[in-house]
């Protein structure tokens, strides 16, 4: 695991740089008992130790054992952390809504932790840091304006076993080391059974189409399953336009105005 100290450091510096240029001197991030959110939080505590917030954001769906994780894991490395949790705003909607499905949840979830976060922000005049890994970007496996959206994020750049490599590295809790990556945006939700893989499996995969830009047909040559790369490419395909600015009608090449 030693390849990831200068990765590390390396991340590190980014933060700091780029919070630096804004002038701002705090971020926040929303601690879920996951992976994700523990790598950046222990990069963030290192560059910014106590002008780093954690929020915890409950809902009525978030699993005990994450809670008890994200707390053991801020206890563990001293982290400054609150708890807002998104339960009253989530169950207010969901009584005039009665008829949402654990998608239409999911995504009102993540975007009510979003709000919180830029509320946050406002108050502490803080950045919102993402924790959004480079397996998920490159699957469309977030929530657009919800868990993608933030300032910065430093390890949108990272598939998600690497974000495991640097977890190891960076001696993140043993609890959060073991468990199965979830968005925990319903009971049992499980990131690889939504997604019909494992993260292992498709990274493999994942970087031959996207780093080695190699084509379906030569993947295939190679042994992997159709159906997989298939998923991989469609996904990719369909969900462009995460990680896009909105379109905006361009009307003065044409017109004066
Ligand atoms: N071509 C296009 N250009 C611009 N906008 C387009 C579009 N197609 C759909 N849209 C819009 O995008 C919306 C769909 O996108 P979006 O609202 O993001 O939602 P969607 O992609 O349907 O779902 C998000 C997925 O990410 C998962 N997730 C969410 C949050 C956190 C995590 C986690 O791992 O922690 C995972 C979640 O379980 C679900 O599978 C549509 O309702 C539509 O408004
Ligand atoms: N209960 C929660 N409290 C605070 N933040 C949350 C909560 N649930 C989700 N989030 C935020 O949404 C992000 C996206 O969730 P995601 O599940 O992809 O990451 P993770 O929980 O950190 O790692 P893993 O994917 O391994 O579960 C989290 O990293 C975190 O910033
Ligand atoms: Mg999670």
């Amino acid at each position: 695991m030693e390849k990831y100290a200068p990765i590390a450091e390396q991340l590190q510096h980014f933060l700091y740089e780029e919070v630096h240029k804004t002038g701002i001197k705090n971020v926040v991030l929303g601690l879920s008992g996951g992976i994700d959110s523990a790598v950046v939080a222990l990069l963030a505590s290192r560059v910014f130790g106590d002008n780093l917030l954690c929020v915890k954001m409950p809902s009525h769906y978030s699993s005990q054992s994450s809670l008890d994780d994200a707390d053991e894991f801020s206890l563990a490395f001293n982290l400054r952390s609150i708890t807002s949790s998104i339960e009253p705003m989530l169950k207010a909607y969901e009584e005039v809504n009665p008829d949402m499905d654990n998608l239409r949840r999911g995504n009102l979830s993540a975007r009510l932790r979003m709000s919180t976060l830029f509320d946050l922000s406002a108050k502490h005049n803080a950045l919102v840091l993402g924790t959004s890994n480079k397996s998920e970007l490159m699957l469309g496996y977030g929530t657009l304006y919800g868990d993608l959206a933030c300032a910065l994020n430093p390890i949108g750049d990272l598939y998600k076993s690497e974000v495991y490599e640097l977890a190891e590295y960076l001696n993140v809790t043993n609890s959060i080391m073991k468990k199965a990556p979830s968005a925990d945006l319903w009971a049992g939700q499980s990131d690889e059974a939504d997604l019909g893989y494992t993260y292992s499996q498709l990274d493999k995969v994942l970087k031959l189409y996207i780093e080695e830009q190699l084509s379906r047909e030569k993947i295939l040559e190679m042994g992997y399953d159709a159906k997989m790369l298939d998923m991989i490419i469609e996904r990719n395909l369909r969900n462009q336009f995460k990680g896009k600015m909105p379109l905006i009608a361009k009307l003065r090449q044409n017109i004066r105005l």
